[in-house]
């Protein structure tokens, strides 16, 4: 856990629908401010009245029955939504104080601020090196050859692949395990230096070892990243997460401290989820 995240004692949860409150100290570290958050589907409402706040260099875990709104809710948050055309939304998001559904709002400089790793590894059919140097190049990030490859280096480092992948960076993303595409695609991610790193359900397409080194690097990874991920396993939340929110019917039903949440549940429908009784 991070020494500097605010602690959150049980009287700290929130009720549904009431902002969750916090001291002086935990206003530094917001990342995300989401309040009275809805979301429709034509007429299908999918997220109801949200009010949430996510911090900076954390692993915040979204868990819940499959229906519940976590990939809608992740969504919200890089605006990937508008590319469906039967949504409205109503409500805000902020991220560091900008409201990201703002006209003004630039949707490419948005979605280079928060980057996004899917289920299914989806690297670009090109080179291990293109998938990880393209985004930067098109941000103007580099100009120099010498800078663009430190750059992909880097990112390639950071997401714990260099050493495998140092001598093949010609040869398709494609090519690689699994875990290893996976592993591509978050250094894609990162390459362009993100703010914040959305994961929806980043190791379910996995096995076992690929799983735990993934889990690994998202440790390393909120060093320098905010991290909110979607994920089924309640496992790989207790490891992984420093806070988590459980969502239920497309709301949040309880958000706390990750080890305060599975040791002592304060809603009898996060106990019984969390134990395995539903979902
Ligand atoms: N593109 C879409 N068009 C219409 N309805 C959608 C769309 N995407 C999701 N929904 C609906 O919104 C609700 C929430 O779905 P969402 O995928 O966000 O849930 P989830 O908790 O992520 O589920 P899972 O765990 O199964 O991935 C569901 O009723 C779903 O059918």
């Amino acid at each position: 856990m991070n020494s500097q995240a605010p602690i959150m004692s049980e009287q700290d949860t929130p009720s549904v629908g009431q902002p969750y409150t916090r001291n002086e100290q935990a206003c530094h570290d917001l990342s995300i401010r989401v309040r009275d958050l809805s979301l429709w589907y034509g007429k299908n409402q999918a997220l109801k009245n949200l009010n949430i706040d996510l911090f900076q260099k954390n692993v915040t875990a979204l868990i819940g029955p499959s229906g519940c709104g976590k990939s809608t809710f992740l969504r919200c948050l890089n605006r990937m939504n508008d590319l469906i055309p039967s949504v409205r939304t109503e409500g805000l998001v902020e991220m560091d104080g900008h409201d990201v559904n703002a006209v003004k709002m630039d949707e490419v400089a948005l979605r280079r601020r928060v980057g996004m790793v899917f289920q299914k590894p989806n690297p670009f059919p090109k080179s291990i090196f293109e998938n990880v140097a393209y985004a930067p190049r098109m941000h103007d990030m580099v100009s120099r050859k010498a800078e663009q490859d430190e750059l992909v280096e880097k990112a390639l480092r950071d997401a714990g692949l260099w050493e495998e992948v140092k001598d093949k960076l010609q040869e398709p993303g494609t090519s690689l395990s699994g875990g290893q595409q996976q592993r591509l695609c978050i250094a894609r991610a990162i390459a362009v230096q993100p703010d914040v790193i959305l994961m929806d359900e980043p190791t379910s397409a996995l096995d076992p070892i690929s799983t735990a080194t993934i889990e690994d690097l998202m440790d390393r990874l909120k060093e320098k990243f905010t991290i909110v991920t979607v994920t089924h396993n309640m496992q790989q939340a207790a490891r992984v997460a420093d806070y988590t929110a459980f969502f239920h019917l497309g709301e949040i039903i309880e958000y706390n401290d990750t080890k305060v949440m599975f040791s002592t549940p304060a809603k009898k429908k996060t106990e019984d989820y969390i134990s395995g009784r539903y979902g």
